[in-house]
């Protein structure tokens, strides 16, 4: 079988392709592992679909299904068009719903789904919080200073909750990320909808206007845009090998 490496800003996927819809959770915790596997953040696998390009699914490295990825729609596209399974603009089916990618060489952007508010500004272990789904569910709270992530307070959150948990600073127009991520349960160097979650409550408070580049652990620049009240979030992908494993 041949897999793709992606890093998608630091977020990384093993990709490939396939005839054959089922669960593929037991090869996503083989694959993603770092010490005996590729080793990854995600596995994504793409199915062939009657209406759109092609289905995806998506598993955390721990094997947990999740409905979207904002990261991981990006390397996805650039994956597909790169393999000639889909032109540079495409639809795919999501756990979310339809997902619009463009590819551009290296640049991929895609329109996320509708973002919904699960939970208005609420107060928890010091920290003020709101939880919007960006395509998952993310718990955000915006704080002066990036060293007040903590592990251990982001991983209770997560569980209390079962969402990923950011961590955001504003400055000068731009708005710098930290995400614990569920179901790979620790910080990764970007999480996509994590990102698109700490933009919307910036903008939402006046903060960053409609469009603003958005930094993640791995320091990559990325830009989320709001228009119309949808998302799109754009940025650079690295394909970075392709293997068989027997
Ligand atoms: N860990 C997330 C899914 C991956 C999200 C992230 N990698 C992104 O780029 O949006 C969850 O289980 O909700």
């Amino acid at each position: 079988m041949t897999y793709t490496k992606y890093s998608a800003s630091g977020n990384d996927f093993v990709i490939f392709h396939s005839f054959i819809k089922k669960d593929y959770s037991q090869e996503a915790i083989k694959l993603c592992n770092r010490t005996e596997g590729i080793g990854a953040d995600g596995l994504i696998v793409l199915v062939p679909h009657e209406k759109y390009d092609f289905e995806w699914l998506f598993y955390n490295s721990d094997g947990s299904h999740a409905a979207m990825c904002g990261n991981g729609t990006r390397a996805c596209a650039h994956y597909a068009y790169t393999n000639g399974l889909a032109s540079s603009k495409m639809q795919f089916l999501t756990g979310a719903g339809v997902i619009e990618s463009t590819v551009e060489e290296n640049i991929v952007e895609t329109q996320l789904t509708k973002p919904v508010i699960l939970k208005e500004e609420f107060e928890q272990e010091g920290f003020t919080w709101y939880i919007v789904d960006t395509g998952v569910p993310h718990l955000v709270t915006i704080v002066e200073d990036l060293e007040k992530y903590d592990h251990n307070l982001a991983s209770k959150m997560r569980y209390e909750h079962n969402a990923n948990v950011n961590f955001a600073k504003i400055q000068d127009g731009k708005v710098y990320v930290r995400t614990y991520e569920r179901g790979v349960e620790g910080e990764t160097l970007a999480c996509g909808t994590g990102m698109a979650a700490c933009f919307l409550r910036a903008n939402s408070l006046g903060l960053v206007g409609n469009i603003a580049k958005v930094y993640p652990k791995s320091k990559e620049e990325l830009t989320l845009t709001k228009k119309d009240e949808t998302l799109y979030f754009k940025g650079a992908v690295k394909k970075v090998f392709t293997t068989s494993i027997n």
